[in-house]
């Protein structure tokens, strides 16, 4: 099981200061999109030159145009890139094609996806890399999380790798490491904390653990 640290809230100075705090104990590097919509992809460039032996997740959240995307973020540096699961079928194919040819990853996330078993074998079957179940910021804020919907993916995704995200805190990672997922996916649970470098550690012990 993997940890991937979730950078949101965040610039470009700010993000490396934090990765150069916390890296040892992360797996994968995340821009978030409101890093994207901020600074660009010039920010998953940045990351990728100052921390190479990291993996970098460009969070664009693609829901059109999927090979385009696809190649502008693997063109910066990026070795996975989201896409919506609710997107067209079309736009996931592309995204799919074009990370193979650049030898880059594609993580789905499954962000208000409403049957997430069937379209889980649906995209199962389109060769995605990672499926993700996620709890964004204003489902968390009505106390939702994706522990239940971890669960049912993991019954019938039988390539892709499971990921989990949302909200996920310290106090709530055993709960989400449950089900065993590939990768738990963490943002304020480490950025908000004054000790990131502590509660990181902490979080990436339980991980390789599990
Ligand atoms: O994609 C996101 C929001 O859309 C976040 O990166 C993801 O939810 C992880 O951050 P947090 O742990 O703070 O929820």
């Amino acid at each position: 099981m993997e940890l991937q640290l979730a950078l949101d809230l965040v610039n470009i100075p700010e993000a490396k200061q934090v990765v150069a705090e916390v890296g040892e104990h992360i797996d994968i590097v995340e821009i978030g999109t409101p890093v994207v919509i901020n600074e660009g992809l010039h920010a998953v460039k940045a990351i990728k030159e100052a921390f190479p032996h990291l993996r970098v997740l460009a969070d664009l959240k693609i829901m059109d145009a999927g090979g385009y995307e696809v190649m502008k973020a693997s063109e910066a540096g990026a070795d996975i890139i989201t896409v919506l699961g609710v997107s067209d079928d079309s736009t996931i194919k592309g995204a799919v094609a074009e990370a193979r040819k650049q030898g880059k990853q594609v993580m789905v996330d499954m962000i208000n996806v409403k049957d997430i078993e069937g379209r889980a074998q649906e995209l199962d079957a389109f060769g995605v890399d990672y499926i993700c179940v996620h709890s964004g910021y204003d489902h968390q804020a009505e106390g939702k999380n994706s522990f239940e919907e971890l669960a049912a993916i993991k019954r019938v995704v039988k390539h892709a790798k499971t990921a989990v995200a949302g909200g996920i805190k310290l106090e709530t990672l055993p709960e989400a490491i449950q089900a065993k997922p590939d990768l738990v996916i963490v943002g304020g649970g480490i950025t908000g904390q004054s000790d990131k470098k502590s509660v990181a550690a902490k979080m990436n012990q339980l991980v390789k653990d599990a």
